[in-house]
């Protein structure tokens, strides 16, 4: 049994793929970029807002790039609230969570603020014991700097956490880790490539989240010793 759940944000718990696109764009639109449909923008994010900017801008020279970076971190504020919402079931789940005494925490590639502000404004009764998003000198996912933090500030150990995540990134981060992963597929990445990087779980639905994250479960995917 998990004591300690990490979660991803983006496309784990909540939907914010309306609210980066719409900022995304304005900020290309800004500087007489072309824009982006969801669908290619979806694609762009997990590896925080600089990159997201950067693939959206692939062709352009970097100070460009910089630029609209610096333009997205001015429209995202403006975007996010119309454009994200928390994925249903989340709520209950991370309620029932509560109830078996888990301690919970997320861990985001979203810049530091960001993941704060949001969490507080859907989360109003801070269910999360610890919220880490990407922050100036610290190395963000896949590294491990960020677990490793939040399993020393909570006193949890490497054996009882899991991190729970939609992207290949958050499952090699679990890896890096030496902790447990869940991939779920409900997000914005491909569930064949999600389970190409061998999570320790896998599940497409809130129900199965919590069937894994049960005291009484069997794994469904059992990896060689030597990839957990
Ligand atoms: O904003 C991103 O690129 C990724 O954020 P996440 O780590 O919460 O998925």
């Amino acid at each position: 049994m998990y004591s300690h759940i990490i979660f991803d944000l983006d496309g784990t718990l909540i939907e914010s793929l309306p609210g980066i696109a719409q900022a995304l764009n304005n900020a290309l639109s800004a500087h007489k970029l072309p824009t982006h449909s969801l669908d290619a923008v979806r694609g762009f994010i997990g590896d925080g807002s600089l990159v997201l900017c950067q693939r959206a801008t692939k062709d352009q020279p970097e100070s460009l790039q910089l630029a609209v970076h610096d333009t997205f971190l001015l429209e995202y504020p403006k975007a996010w609230k119309a454009g994200t919402s928390v994925f249903e079931g989340v709520l209950p789940l991370i309620a029932k969570l509560k109830s078996m005494q888990c301690t919970l925490s997320i861990l985001s590639n979203k810049p530091h603020h960001f993941t704060t502000e949001i969490v507080d404004h859907f989360f109003p009764d801070s269910p999360f014991d610890l919220v880490l998003g990407q922050r100036e000198g610290i190395a963000k996912k896949p590294d491990p700097s960020g677990v490793h933090e939040l399993l020393g500030e909570l006193d949890q150990s490497s054996a009882n956490s899991i991190l729970i995540g939609d992207s290949t990134i958050d499952i090699i981060t679990a890896r890096n880790a030496g902790i447990k992963s869940l991939a779920v597929t409900w997000g914005y990445h491909n569930k064949e490539a999600l389970l190409a990087v061998a999570p320790s779980h896998a599940a497409d639905t809130l129900d199965e989240v919590i069937e894994i994250l049960t005291p009484t479960h069997t794994p469904a995917f059992r990896q060689p010793a030597e990839l957990l």
